[in-house]
């Protein structure tokens, strides 16, 4: 049996892992994704054509699929890469962003959601819409509070057997029998782009380094981005300089501070 690990030590195992986590994510967020990544201490590779995305997923140690610029040849490679990854047993995350606004989209993750993903990360108003309620987003910003989307979140858990993580102002992760909130990150986050896709990549990260424990690796990554955030936002004078203070953050927070700062509670 595993014994429950705390996030400063799944920061270490990911750290010390350095895993090579395949991310299919959008145009906005790709150089973001990185840089969070690399400043968090995994090792991205945006992989995502139809020609390579199966035979690249073998060899990572987590896939990422986000459908925010979504087109018929990244939709072909999502779908080789989640089965490779699938058929060699790696973990991997799907972010639905604004899945609700298209029906191209809702189709995209009604396909993508077949093939089994271990973590579903998306904000408030993508969990809602996926359990099958009527949500306030519009477009890829959540226009509903975290709150409102726990029900939904616990609903498609035990409807697709994922992990359904929920970010916004308190976070939410559930299995679908056992869920935590988890507090902090700044307002300031929101107003940045892409920063919820790269949670996304970290979360495969995290996932990388703990394949059997992927609720306790989703928590761990959601509590480093809610403690990174809040320091960082501490000096931030806006959006602008709130992102590269958070980078900085990444890097430099140890796991005794995660720790120590975590503010992750039973629901
Ligand atoms: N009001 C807030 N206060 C504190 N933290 C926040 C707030 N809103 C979002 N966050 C944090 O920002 C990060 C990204 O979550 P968010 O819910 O904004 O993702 P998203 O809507 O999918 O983002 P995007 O689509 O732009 O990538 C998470 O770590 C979340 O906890
Ligand atoms: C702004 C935007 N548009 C499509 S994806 C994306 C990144 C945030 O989800
Ligand atoms: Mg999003």
């Amino acid at each position: 049996m595993q014994t429950t690990q705390t996030p400063g030590q799944l920061l270490t195992a990911m750290r010390a892992k350095n895993p090579l986590v395949q991310n299919i994510t959008n145009f906005v967020a790709m150089n973001i994704a990185a840089n969070v990544m690399l400043a968090a201490g995994a090792s991205p590779a945006m992989v995502h054509t139809k020609e390579e995305a199966g035979e690249f997923a073998s060899i990572a140690s987590a896939l990422t699929i986000n459908i925010g610029t979504l087109s018929p040849d990244f939709l072909a490679g999502m779908k080789e890469a989640a089965k490779a990854a699938g058929e060699t047993g790696k973990p991997w995350v799907l972010d639905p962003v604004a899945h609700f606004a298209t029906a191209y989209r809702r189709a995209a993750v009604a396909e993508l959601m077949k093939l089994k993903p271990t973590i579903v990360r998306g904000n408030a108003s993508e969990i809602i819409a996926q359990a099958g309620s009527q949500s306030s987003g519009h477009g890829v910003d959540s226009g509903d509070p975290t709150e409102a989307a726990e029900g939904s979140a616990i609903a498609l858990a035990r409807q697709s057997g994922s992990i359904v993580a929920v970010t916004g102002e308190v976070d939410f992760v559930t299995d679908g029998q056992h869920s935590v909130r988890i507090m902090g990150g700044s307002a300031l986050m929101p107003r940045v782009t892409a920063l919820g896709c790269s949670l996304t990549c970290l979360v495969g990260a995290f996932a990388a380094a703990n394949p059997e424990g992927p609720f306790e690796a989703t928590a761990a990554a959601l509590a480093m981005f809610a403690v990174a955030g809040e320091e960082a936002a501490i000096s931030a004078a806006g959006p602008g300089s709130f992102l590269p203070l958070f980078l900085d953050r990444l890097a430099t927070l140890s796991p005794e501070t995660l720790d120590t700062k975590a503010r992750i509670v039973s629901a």
